[in-house]
């Protein structure tokens, strides 16, 4: 692509090129990925500055190099064409928008944010798009989907070149609506500049993340941005913070049970494989009752957050109820992956002070015994929320097991102490198991008449990121394992 047609949009502080004729072959974020007649745009990240390694990147062949305004370009001028700009975050958006000729404009482009249900929602909405005949795209935590092809994902929100690539694929490939997680980091460091969103939908606003964004009020003007960009707007009335978009873009749709909105669930009934409710759409009063097979009064939110977001689309609610109820599953939120005539083992990607409260709280309705809950905090996290975790688990479970979940760079023993701050101040008993597995054999060798045992955090998850490695662990697997060995 031409360099003119390439930068289009782009603020340029500074440039030595005098023909914007030439041609650039494709755009790296990494000088590892750079190539011959490559553009490499430098971004100084948390880890590393990719300026460092700009020598690298010309060797590799880089023949454009976009820099911040912090950088001297001295050392470049006569060596390398270069563009000086503000924000090279946004400048990688822009370019990579550019590039790929801006693919979300082609297609209906929904947007999902929000602390938690961001993964189980696009799921649903996936599928109610599908049921009223639409080719959809999907971009999230467990996976990226171009119909039913999968696509395995690194990130929440793919990096602005990676995504829009994605989308460009998508769109060769005839789809003709996404459906997207839109986490706070990406809205914060620019991964979905240039993006057209058609829809935003907010799920709700907990405590996540501190670390990165420092306060929640932060937090949620990164979630903010979202709306600022969407023509449409879906919102969750029951959450506080939902109640301020709200008041900033009054014509939002709105959903909630505790609520007057436009979308709303009545009569739920929840059982431990499935909910039951009626969806109903005050400006017609219709209704429908619908049955979901994700349990949790969680999913009754993300439930509704889907159906409003397909009524905002004017989809009407017996396609809405078909899309809701052909959802089978979705990987590791609430997932039975034992019941047998001694104890039920559930696993849930439940890694947030508020997913844990509302995972124990559907719990508490369906267990008919002691609730076992097995959980941990990820390193390298938030680590306010762990002691407002080991609380939660205390106050909500009979038997507590405190384990590990990705403890990354950090000593594992030092995150559990942080939980056991807030453990500690309940009356619940508890044991200490730093290793996952021995932890979780515990639960099933101590198993006792109708336990209902939960394993939180991992979900999905098929790996446990220690400091030296990541080794394989799918908690599916590890269950059965265990339950063979226990077996002999
Ligand atoms: C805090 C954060 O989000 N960091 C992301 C950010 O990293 P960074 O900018 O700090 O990168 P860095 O490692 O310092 O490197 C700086 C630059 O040097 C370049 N470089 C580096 C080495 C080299 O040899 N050559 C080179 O050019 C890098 O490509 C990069 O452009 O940009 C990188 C590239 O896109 C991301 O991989 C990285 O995600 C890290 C790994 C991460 O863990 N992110 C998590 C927190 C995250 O984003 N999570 C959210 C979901 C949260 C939720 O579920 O609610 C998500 O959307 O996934
Ligand atoms: N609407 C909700 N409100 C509160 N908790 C929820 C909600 N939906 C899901 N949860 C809890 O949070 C967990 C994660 O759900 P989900 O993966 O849908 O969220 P997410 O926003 O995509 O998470 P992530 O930020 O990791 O991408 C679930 O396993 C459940 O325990
Ligand atoms: N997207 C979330 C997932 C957390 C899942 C949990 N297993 C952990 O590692 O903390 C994050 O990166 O914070
Ligand atoms: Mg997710």
């Amino acid at each position: 692509m031409k360099i003119n047609k390439l930068i289009e949009g782009l603020e340029m502080i500074e440039t030595n090129i005098k023909n914007f004729d030439e041609d650039i072959k494709d755009v790296a974020y990494s000088s590892k990925n750079v190539e011959d007649g490559f553009a490499f745009i430098c971004i100084k990240g948390f880890k590393t500055d990719g300026h460092e390694y700009i020598d690298e990147a010309i060797e590799r062949g880089a023949k454009l190099i976009i820099v911040d305004e912090f950088y001297d370009t001295s050392k470049l001028k006569d060596k390398v064409l270069f563009i000086k700009t503000s924000n090279t975050r946004k400048a990688l958006s822009v370019i990579s928008a550019n590039f790929f000729e801006h693919p979300s404009k082609n297609f209906l482009l929904i947007g999902v944010t929000g602390t938690n249900g961001k993964t189980s929602t696009t799921f649903m909405i996936k599928s109610i798009l599908e049921q009223s005949g639409h080719k959809v795209g999907l971009i999230g935590t467990v996976k990226n989907m171009i119909g039913q092809k999968e696509i395995e994902a690194k990130h929440t929100t793919p990096e602005s070149y990676d995504l829009q690539k994605l989308f460009f694929e998508m769109k060769k490939e005839n789809v003709d609506s996404v459906v997207m997680e839109v986490s706070s980091h990406s809205l914060e460091l620019h991964r979905v500049d240039c993006c057209d969103f058609d829809v935003g939908v907010f799920t709700n606003l907990t405590q996540d993340h501190l670390d990165f964004h420092g306060t929640m009020e932060n937090y949620f003007a990164a979630k903010l941005k979202l709306f600022e960009m969407s023509k449409k707007r879906v919102v969750n009335v029951d959450d506080e913070w939902g109640r301020k978009i709200i008041r900033i873009y009054p014509d939002s749709v709105t959903y909630g049970i505790n609520s007057k909105a436009d979308v709303c669930a009545m009569s739920v009934k929840l059982y431990v494989n499935k909910n039951q409710f009626e969806l109903r759409q005050l400006d017609n009063d219709n209704k429908e009752q619908v049955t979901l097979n994700i349990p949790g009064i969680f999913s009754v939110y993300n439930a509704l957050a889907a159906a409003s977001c397909a009524y905002a689309l004017g989809i009407d609610l017996k396609t809405i109820k078909a899309g809701l109820e052909s959802v089978k599953a979705i990987p590791g939120r609430f997932e039975i992956v034992e019941s047998n005539d001694k104890f039920t083992i559930v696993i849930d990607y439940a890694h947030t002070p508020d997913g844990l409260l509302n995972l124990m709280k559907t719990v508490d309705e369906v267990a008919k015994g002691r609730k076992v809950l097995l959980f941990g905090c990820g390193g390298d996290r938030d680590r306010t929320k762990r002691p407002i975790m080991g609380e939660i688990a205390g106050k909500m479970a009979d038997f507590v097991i405190v384990t590990s979940d990705n403890p990354r760079t950090e000593d594992p023993i030092k995150i559990i102490e942080d939980i056991l701050v807030g453990l500690q101040k309940t009356n619940a008993e508890y044991v200490v198991i730093p290793d996952r597995f021995e932890a979780i054999k515990y639960a099933i060798k101590n198993a006792k008449e109708n336990d209902f045992i939960v394993l939180a955090g991992k979900g999905h998850e098929t790996y446990q990121i220690l400091k030296d490695r990541t080794i394989h662990f799918d908690e599916r697997e590890v269950v059965r394992s265990i339950l063979e060995e226990l077996k002999k």
